[in-house]
């Protein structure tokens, strides 16, 4: 009862209990996609292997009403998924291969909500991770999903700055506000900097999202 009790309220706290739909967290690989996922479902921190490397670690805890399939391996892509409720949420590297490109295509179809993390230590990698971001941001099959952007990793030093992200993302003059009430016809689209790690931000970001589904 306790335990439910203490998940529940992460879910509350998130915006999370009690959606519908799919959810997919995107990013380059080690952007922190598989640390949140495993936040949300038992709001801890397992040491991460990359998920290409499938770990015996990886959703072998007991789940108590989440329901996790395991990760789904092919030559160059992981897929991994959690069901909360009536809401799938998946996690899916980008980057790379397009081998890779065409299954995430695929598995990304029909989702409701977009969530993009990016490691905003990782300077070197803003590039690949914008590349990634306005590729996703053009795609016409989610072109009015709502997209939250997490700056993650923002409790090591030197982590880019909300602002410094944003420019490095080229978001300056793209993002819609972190309010509530957005023109219609406009997709929501904002930047949240975070560290799962911590439980630092990415609560708002997801409150922020489910507003939107
Ligand atoms: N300092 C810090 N490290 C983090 C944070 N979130 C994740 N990490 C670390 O970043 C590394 C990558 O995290 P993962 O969750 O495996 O990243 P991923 O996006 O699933 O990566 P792949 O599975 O390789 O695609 C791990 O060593 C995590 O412990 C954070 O908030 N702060
Ligand atoms: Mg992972």
């Amino acid at each position: 009862m306790f335990i439910w009790n203490f998940i529940k309220s992460v879910l509350e706290w998130t915006g999370l209990l009690n959606k519908r739909g799919k959810l997919v967290f995107l990013g380059l690989d080690n952007a922190g996609k598989t640390t949140l996922l495993h936040m949300l479902k038992y709001d801890g921190v397992i040491p991460q292997e990359p998920t290409q490397m499938p770990s015996s670690l990886l959703f072998a805890l007991p789940s108590l009403f989440l329901h996790s399939s395991l990760p789904i391996s092919s030559p160059f892509t992981v897929y991994e998924e959690l069901k909360i409720g009536n809401l799938r949420i998946g996690a899916h590297d980008l980057g790379g291969h397009e081998e890779a490109r065409l299954v995430w295509k695929e598995y990304y179809h029909g989702v409701n909500a977009v969530v993009f993390i990016v490691d905003a230590v990782d300077r070197m990698r803003f590039p690949e991770a914008k590349r990634e971001l306005d590729r996703l941001l053009n795609d016409e099959s989610i072109a009015n999903v709502p997209f939250l952007v997490l700056g993650n990793k923002i409790d090591m030093p030197y982590a880019a700055s909300e602002d410094e992200l944003r420019s490095a993302l080229g978001l300056r003059l793209a993002t819609t506000g972190k309010g509530q009430g957005i023109s219609r016809g406009v997709r929501p689209l904002e930047l949240f900097m975070c560290s799962v790690i911590k439980r630092r931000g990415y609560g708002d970001g997801l409150r922020w999202l489910t507003q939107f589904f």
